[in-house]
């Protein structure tokens, strides 16, 4: 296969991860969605917990304001001590509201944001499920894991708390203004024309910032992604001794994403440096304002004195405000990418109960890309309780064909039957409950070697676990692992070879008890007692099942029921081994090819032996 194997179904992988996946949805619009997905009995208390979070800078704002009222006093030289008392009655019952008030307003916020994002996270995890295995290998792991771990931490922070502090800044910087325009009205117009100014100015801002956001994103997991490849690919890496040529992929991914941060230089620096310099002007023009209406008499030396206090209490939450602005940009950018992966529709789900039968491949046109076909027109009849052998040149389309009938991608157009059936009516678990997959690529869980034959079934007890093993020549190995069926396998446990790993996937196909089984027989070198073990599962397997099955061995190809070769996406021929063998030139072209490679596959056991 030129593609590699899907972690978890060993089926081949779509190329490009993720790139269709683009953020479509816009900043607000997360907020929306969020609330959405709060569950009803929770929404109150979220609401509950933002007002709260209101009312908590409404109380921050009161002793600002009572400061600014104290210096206007002492500057109009009238005050007294009896204004002593009401201001210092505000600080401390204000200070005393905000002890009971934000931490309740926290509280709800965080229970209610938090549950909010968790659901989407299921709801993101539901959805993958319905996907076919095509589009979800295309958006890519390390593509999904670095949105659903890392990005979506923002989007906890930003739902749990930022939003309430947003709506702080804001009330507090309104009041601010509010008492300004009590001041004089003059600010309140000035005002009105600097927020038009800043609309403007931000709406730019925000739109560099998101491009910005969108290409950090696909950057920083391009480059997870060239890692994870670049782990799971490491021991045949090392096998092959390129374990250095291919970790420059992972090494210009780092790159690229380092030129980004260093191109950002020029991009975000000016960005942020304009929208201080802006602020600043702003506050700058307001104290020009206050000034002026000093000097043409409009406002007395106390008004003046207040409006300078309150222009600068206006810095901190103006600022406060640009930099969760940014966040929120980052917030939206993440939801666009989940509700972009929510909008990939999802495979067919199908109503009618499945029946068995012969598989039938209906005037199928497909392609990876859809202008470019690798099958087209293409008909195909799989005889039902048989074994069929799919042999071919690399590239033919061998793969293809399983990958379609386990639907990790459907036809273009055309249909694929089983039993008569549109494999697209049946609902998708049961069309998959009823295949078992044995890749080339056998994918161990680290767990136990019991554990990982009940991947296929797990209600499956012991004695069932066993016989499944039995049956499909196992029992040799298992008698030499150290705990036997209870011997942790993968990553950090006891690793098996190829054929015994091809058994280990057999036993779970029959475990399954699955109808059909799709079979990508190993091309890498077996022993030959691992080779007689698969052979005698694999014939295990067949009893009365429809084995699809890609064949690299002699052996397996007369065995077979059935055989069809394949050229470029065209079936030449099929029949049982003997009819082909009297009547196709390329099958017994392919005969004496797969004879060759099996000789030199002998001379090489006997050099390395
Ligand atoms: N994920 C993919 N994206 C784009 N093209 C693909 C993809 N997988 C396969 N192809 C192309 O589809 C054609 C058929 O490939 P396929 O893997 O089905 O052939 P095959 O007969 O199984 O080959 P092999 O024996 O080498 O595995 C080839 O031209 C291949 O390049």
């Amino acid at each position: 296969m030129r593609h590699a194997p899907d972690a978890t179904s060993g089926m081949p992988r779509a190329p490009e991860p993720g790139s269709r996946v683009s953020p479509k949805a816009d900043a607000a619009s997360w907020f929306r969605d969020l609330f959405d997905r709060i569950e009803p009995g929770l929404r109150g208390r979220y609401r509950m917990g933002l007002a709260l979070l209101a009312a908590d800078a409404g109380f921050a704002a009161l002793p600002l304001l009572a400061g600014a009222w104290v210096i206007g006093e002492i500057a109009a030289d009238t005050w007294d001590s009896g204004k002593a008392w009401i201001a210092a009655a505000i600080v401390v019952s204000s200070f005393l509201a905000r002890l009971v008030v934000m931490p309740a307003g926290f509280a709800r916020g965080f229970e209610a944001g938090y549950g909010a994002v968790a659901g989407l996270r299921l709801a993101l995890f539901a959805h993958l499920r319905r996907l076919g295995l095509g589009t979800t290998s295309r958006i890519g792991a390390a593509r999904l894991s670095d949105l659903v771990i890392h990005r979506f931490r923002w989007f906890e922070e930003e739902a749990g708390y930022g939003l309430g502090r947003q709506i702080g800044h804001a009330i507090l910087t309104l009041a601010l203004i509010l008492a300004l325009a009590h001041v004089h009205l003059a600010f309140l117009g000035t005002i009105a024309l600097l927020v038009l100014i800043a609309a403007l100015v931000y709406r730019r801002v925000d739109r560099a910032f998101a491009r910005l956001a969108r290409d950090q994103a696909s950057l920083v997991a391009n480059a997870a992604e060239r890692m994870v490849e670049y782990l799971t690919g490491l021991p045949v890496l090392r096998a092959l001794g390129q374990v250095g040529a291919h970790a420059d992929a992972y090494r210009r991914q780092v790159e690229a994403l380092h030129a980004f941060y260093r191109g950002t230089i020029g991009t975000v620096a000016p960005l942020v440096s304009a929208a201080r310099i802006l602020l600043d002007l702003a506050l700058l023009s307001l104290i020009a304002v206050a000034v002026g209406l000093f000097a043409f008499g409009a406002l007395g030396a106390p008004g003046l004195v207040v409006a300078l206090v309150l222009v600068l209490l206006l810095q901190p939450p103006l600022e406060a405000s640009i930099g969760e602005g940014f966040m929120l940009r980052l917030v939206g950018d993440a939801h666009g990418r989940a509700a972009a992966i929510l909008d990939q529709p999802p495979l067919d789900e199908g109503a009618e109960t499945p029946r068995s039968g012969e598989i039938r491949f209906e005037d199928i046109r497909f392609g990876y890309d859809s202008d470019r076909p690798v099958l087209d027109r293409f008909d195909l009849v799989l005889p039902a309780g048989k074994v069929s052998a799919v042999i071919g040149s690399s590239g033919a389309g061998k793969s293809t064909l399983l990958t379609l009938i386990a639907r990790a991608f459907d036809g273009q157009a055309g249909r694929i039957t089983i039993g008569g059936q549109d494999i697209r009516s049946v609902p998708l678990d049961r069309h998959l409950a009823r295949l078992g997959v044995v890749p080339q690529d056998v994918v161990l869980f680290s767990d136990t070697l019991a554990n990982n034959l009940r991947i296929a079934r797990p209600e499956a007890t012991e004695a069932e676990c066993r016989a499944a093993a039995e049956r499909a020549c196992c029992s040799d190995f298992i008698a030499q692992l150290p705990e036997g069926m209870e011997t942790r396998l993968g990553e950090g446990g006891y690793d098996l070879s190829g054929g015994e790993r091809q058994r280990v996937a057999i036993a779970r196909a029959l475990l399954k008890d699955a109808e059909i089984v799709l079979l990508d027989e190993a091309t890498s070198a077996l022993d030959a007692e691992s080779e007689h073990g698969v052979v005698e599962g694999l014939q295990a397997l067949r009893m009365g099942r429809t084995v699809v099955m890609i064949a690299h061995r002699l052996q397996t190809v007369a065995r077979a029921d059935h055989v069809v070769v394949m050229e470029a996406g065209r079936v030449v021929d099929s029949g049982t081994p003997a009819e082909l063998a009297a009547r196709c030139p390329l099958y017994r072209e392919l005969w004496d090819a797969y004879r060759d490679t099996e000789r030199w596959r002998l001379s090489d056991h006997g050099l390395r032996d």
